[in-house]
């Protein structure tokens, strides 16, 4: 595909339009099947944002709401609640005609069945919603589009002439012809092989790269999620994650921990990591001193690394540990004693000043993780790291809220919810916040702004 120039990317020669603001956004949505004993709520108040030319995946386990989401989102299923927007097009206000013309003229589909016409050539069926609404190709377009798909030795086939990865990139083709502002795609490579399978993700990734389209796809595999800009995550109808630049093992792993917890289950013990998540500080409880002017173990002193304490064999009191990294990794000030640096005002006992194989640090903190149980499920976020469930941070409401002072200036604010905690959504009105910058309202944070945009 032929490298294309950003305003090219505007739609300004043929590409995608786009309206004002977003290609898509849902505000509140939710959506009931059915009513009383039999009423099943499938989304729970989903806020979100589609802006234009990113390629976006949706998972989640199996039932969490994906394709209610997207079927909602692209105007084939009413919101029971909350409205959705098709760029500045409010759809509840639409009537079924208007709906209709709606989706033929600035939506595109793929479906994983293909649902291409047998009788017609692949030429035809890509043309199609176009011949239905009375409107010519643009050549231009077309030509591109085609050669995009590489299709273009086979336009004259039919599809059981074609191979299985043909007929999708034919449906491919189909979807952009009329120039979408927005493609949704239900499993797009769920009926094909792998190598067919990449070629025609690839092709998604480049029209939203070199075309400008704005795609929206519903995997359940990691792997063809990893060709979008960024995965969110679904699970029993509520957003609970976002994984921007995904990998396939990335998104695996948060996959079995949301399948995990959606069973109820303990999630599995991450791997301890002490660079990137030192301990909790110890509740202050006050010093105890042995008649030499020791501490003895009024604080929980283990908890600390071993560098933080005197050298083996070193009794000055006037020792200065070395400075607080946890408030460069965003440990405020306050969890420890005197809410400073180390000033060798708290000359630790014990082991912690004794072993200069081990530092006397890492053994203990092993230890003292499974002594205290410190991992438990319920204070593993869905990004497999250390929370403390009674502190909800200055990211407030989140049950497994990972960002805060706990992960500092390196948060992300993870957040999954338990699956039956329903009183509340994730992204509600303090959620998030961190350096991936899921704040509420602006779709930005600190660091770097969210591609999503959550509303
Ligand atoms: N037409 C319907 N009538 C009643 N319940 C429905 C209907 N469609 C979906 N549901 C229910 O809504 C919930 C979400 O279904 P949905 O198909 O959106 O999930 P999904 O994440 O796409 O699942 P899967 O990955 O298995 O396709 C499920 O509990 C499902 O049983």
């Amino acid at each position: 595909m032929a490298r294309r120039t950003a305003s090219d990317r505007d739609g300004a020669r043929g590409g995608p339009r786009r309206g004002r603001g977003s290609a898509a956004r849902a505000s509140r949505l939710t959506k009931v099947y059915g009513s009383g004993d039999t009423a099943v709520t499938a989304l729970r108040g989903i806020d979100l944002t589609f802006p234009y030319g990113r390629f976006t995946a949706i998972m989640g386990p199996s039932g969490s709401g994906k394709s209610t989401l997207m079927h909602c989102l692209a105007g084939l299923d009413p919101a029971t609640t909350g409205r959705v927007f098709i760029g500045d097009v409010d759809l509840s206000r639409l009537n079924d005609r208007q709906l209709t013309q709606l989706r033929r003229d600035r939506i595109g589909f793929i479906f994983q069945q293909f649902n291409l016409l047998p009788t017609l050539t692949a030429a035809e069926n890509i043309t199609l919603p176009l011949d239905i609404a009375g409107r010519k190709p643009d050549q231009k377009w077309m030509r591109m589009v085609v050669d995009a798909v590489g299709l273009a030795p086979r336009l004259n086939h039919r599809p059981p002439e074609l191979s299985g990865g043909q007929q999708q990139r034919v449906a491919c083709a189909r979807a952009l012809v009329t120039r979408p502002e927005i493609v949704f795609a239900d499993e797009p490579t769920g009926n094909l092989d792998s190598r067919s399978g990449a070629e025609v993700l690839s092709f998604l990734r480049d029209s939203v790269r070199e075309l400008g389209q704005t795609i929206v796809m519903v995997t359940h595999d990691p792997t063809a999620a990893s060709y979008s800009d960024e995965v969110i995550f679904l699970a029993d109808g509520r957003l609970v994650d976002a994984m921007a630049e995904p990998t396939p093992d990335a998104v695996l792993d948060r996959m079995k921990n949301l399948d995990a917890l959606v069973r109820g289950e303990a999630v599995p013990e991450p791997e301890a990591d002490y660079d990137d998540l030192p301990p909790e500080p110890p509740e202050p409880r006050g010093p105890e001193y042995d008649d030499r002017g020791y501490a003895t173990g009024g604080y929980p002193t283990g908890s600390y690394p071993a560098d933080h304490y005197p050298p083996a064999g070193y009794h000055n009191e006037d020792y200065a540990g070395p400075a607080d990294e946890r408030q460069s990794t965003g440990y405020g000030a306050g969890g420890y004693p005197g809410g400073g640096p180390h000033t060798g005002e708290y000359p630790s006992p014990g082991p912690y000043r004794g072993d200069p194989r081990t530092g006397g640090y890492a053994s203990h903190f092993e230890a003292s993780q499974s002594d205290t149980g410190r991992f438990d499920a319920s204070q593993i976020d869905a990004r497999g790291r250390y929370t403390d469930p009674a502190d909800t941070g200055p990211f407030g409401h989140d049950r497994y809220g990972s960002a805060g002072r706990h992960t500092g200036t390196r948060g992300h604010g993870g957040g999954y919810r338990a699956p039956d905690d329903h009183d509340r959504s994730p992204y509600d009105a303090s959620g998030h916040g961190g350096t991936r910058g899921y704040e509420r309202g602006t779709g930005r944070g600190a660091g770097r702004a969210n591609p999503t945009g959550w509303a």
